[in-house]
């Protein structure tokens, strides 16, 4: 219910302060609950929905899962329902003295045991479930926000917190603590060092790591469609798990629209999804340069969404010009669409782009974790929509065309790799082509920093932690242990803060997240403080090119891998 001469904000702000006076007196909400409510600040209203802006991941999942702030939404919108749509935007003047949420938290009530939901994510095995791992994350963060700087430095004061998950207590942590090499000064020059930006000359000296493209970090992301350049038809190895995957996928290319519309790609983590797609769009464009072609991943298309309907925005009819750019393109190209799941304003928007697409004869491709029919949060209409087309999966892939990746990656990179040593990455490596990527890397960075040729006996000492599989791996554990490896906190890995040693020990700690646990870029980045998935992407890349220009992170990651893997399996000794 608008007021006829107020604007969306001020509705918002009205909507909101109306609301946010009944939850104060809602005896349902915990303290914790109510540092997410008073997070919170709102924007626009638009139709049934309300645009709220929060600071962290935390706060979004808190607000648009409890009953109770949507019942006072609804109330104070004079009994229409509104459903929240929440966009983080961390605040924007974070700086070391600045507090997390659970630090806020922490100063307002002592801890609780309503914790959010925690879903320890694992290789193989992985709750994909944004809540669960957000919750985890919420969770072991609370915890550490008890736990000072000071105190995980001198490694010296127990702090026993019986609501911590085993992952993070601190007993555990002081056992696997031990300080870096030299004093905290060596440590910072280091870090210091490392997170300048490479020369010209520095990049020219790189050699080539497979993964990495030539010179620099950055994936090479065409700036109108979105589309990975690099990720093509020639460069994705056909093998038995993938096959008529790929031919569909080419088939779609050759004709967009005409056949397999909607086309969807599903399959576990790491297994060529996300490089099919942008090989589609490549191959279409490259058939047709006219042809509008768009990428984009889950997440990105809820962020426009609602920045389409934001304060000005509204007015200046961005939702106009949201839905003339999805319209308009000829092949639409979504990944990861499982994350649109429960966001209901969102995915009606998508459901509207989707009709509009597919009734024009535009192409759409999606890709997922799971089948359609097994997609949550989504209503049978679209899943009815995405079963009209054809569903293919991606599995993981057979040794010979594991060897046969590894062959094509040494070959882009211009590096001879002998035979002994694909066939050893190739029999250790099994589920996820990522990984198989990450081990290729690693041995590769090892003998350039020890100029000393690619060898079996050298990549058998590399990769001796990396192939400790069936080991459960959280994201948090890996987090604590980074942390406490830098003499950091965890809440510093998942907070604001930009302070040099910070974004390096943060950069390693998602690069090892994405090693090491089958989760997606998106929910690496909502662990670590609701980053965007690109900020990820590039910490991924960065220090992947990093351990082989710089001996020291290539150290630091392997004596964590070592670590982590040590304290997640203690059998291991
Ligand atoms: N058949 C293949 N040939 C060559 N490279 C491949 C193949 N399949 C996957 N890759 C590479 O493996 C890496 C991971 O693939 P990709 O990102 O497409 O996985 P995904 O299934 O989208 O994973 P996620 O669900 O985690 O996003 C990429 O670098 C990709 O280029």
């Amino acid at each position: 219910m608008s007021s006829d001469t107020a604007t969306p904000a001020e509705d918002a702000q009205r909507i909101w302060a109306t609301a946010c006076s009944s939850l104060r007196h809602d005896d349902t909400l915990t303290p914790r609950d109510m540092s997410c409510v008073e997070d919170i600040t709102p924007v626009s209203v638009f139709d049934s929905m309300i645009v709220l802006n929060a600071s962290n991941e935390i706060t979004r999942l808190t607000i648009e899962n409890k009953e109770a702030v949507l019942r006072a939404l609804q109330a104070a919108n004079g009994g229409e329902p509104l459903v929240p749509l929440i966009k983080i935007v961390p605040p924007a003047s974070a700086s070391r003295g600045g507090k997390s949420s659970a630090k806020q938290y922490k100063d307002k009530k002592a801890a609780t045991t309503d914790d959010a939901p925690t879903a320890p994510a694992t290789r193989g095995n992985v709750g994909r479930n944004a809540a669960g791992v957000a919750g985890s994350a919420a969770s072991a963060s609370k915890a550490n926000a008890s736990v000072t700087d000071r105190d995980v430095r001198k490694g010296l004061r127990d702090l026993p917190s019986p609501d911590l998950p085993a992952s993070a207590q601190p007993a555990k942590q002081r056992a696997q603590f031990a300080p870096m090499p030299g004093s905290g000064k060596f440590v910072q020059e280091k870090l210091d060092d490392f997170a300048d930006v490479p020369t010209r000359d520095q990049i020219e000296r790189t050699i080539a790591v497979p993964g990495v493209p030539a010179g620099g970090a950055k994936v090479a992301r065409d700036e109108e469609t979105h589309l990975n350049r690099n990720a093509t038809f020639e460069t994705f190895v056909p093998g038995d798990s993938n096959r008529f995957a790929r031919a569909v996928s080419l088939a779609v290319a050759e004709a967009p629209g005409l056949s397999f519309n909607p086309l969807c790609i599903y399959g576990g983590s790491g297994l060529g999804k996300t490089h099919l797609l942008n090989a589609i769009g490549n191959y279409a464009l490259s058939e047709n340069p006219r042809l509008k072609v768009r990428y984009v991943n889950s997440e990105e298309f809820t962020n426009e969404f609602i920045e389409s309907l934001q304060g000005e925005a509204q007015t200046n009819g961005l939702i106009a010009e949201f839905n003339r750019r999805y319209r308009e393109v000829d092949v639409l190209l979504i990944d990861d669409i499982q994350f649109l799941g429960g966001k209901e304003a969102t995915l009606e928007q998508f459901f509207h782009t989707f009709n509009a697409l597919h009734d024009a004869n535009k192409q759409i491709v999606i890709a997922s974790d799971v089948a359609p029919k097994n997609l949550k949060g989504f209503e049978q209409r679209l899943i009815s929509r995405f079963d009209s087309g054809l569903s293919v999966d991606v599995k993981p892939p057979d040794r010979e065309t594991r060897i046969a990746i590894l062959r094509m990656k040494a070959q882009i990179s211009n590096l001879e790799i002998p035979n002994d040593v694909l066939d050893l990455i190739a029999e250790q490596v099994t589920d996820n082509i990522r990984e198989l990527e990450g081990a290729l890397t690693r041995v590769t960075a090892m003998a350039s920093l020890n100029n000393q040729p690619i060898t079996r006996m050298l990549a058998e000492q590399t990769l001796q932690d990396f192939f400790t599989t069936e080991v459960e791996i959280k994201p948090t554990d890996i987090i604590t242990q980074v942390a406490q490896y830098f003499q950091l906190t965890f809440d510093d890995l998942v907070g604001p803060w930009r302070a040099k040693n910070v974004a390096l020990a943060r950069q390693i700690a998602m690069y090892m997240t994405r090693e090491m646990t089958s989760l997606s870029l998106v929910d690496i980045g909502e662990i670590f403080g609701g980053r965007d998935h690109s900020t990820v992407m590039h910490a991924c890349k960065k220090i992947q090119s990093g351990m082989a220009q710089k001996r020291e992170v290539y150290n630091y990651v392997n004596e964590l891998t070592g670590r982590i893997k040590r304290h997640s399996n203690p059998g291991m000794g």
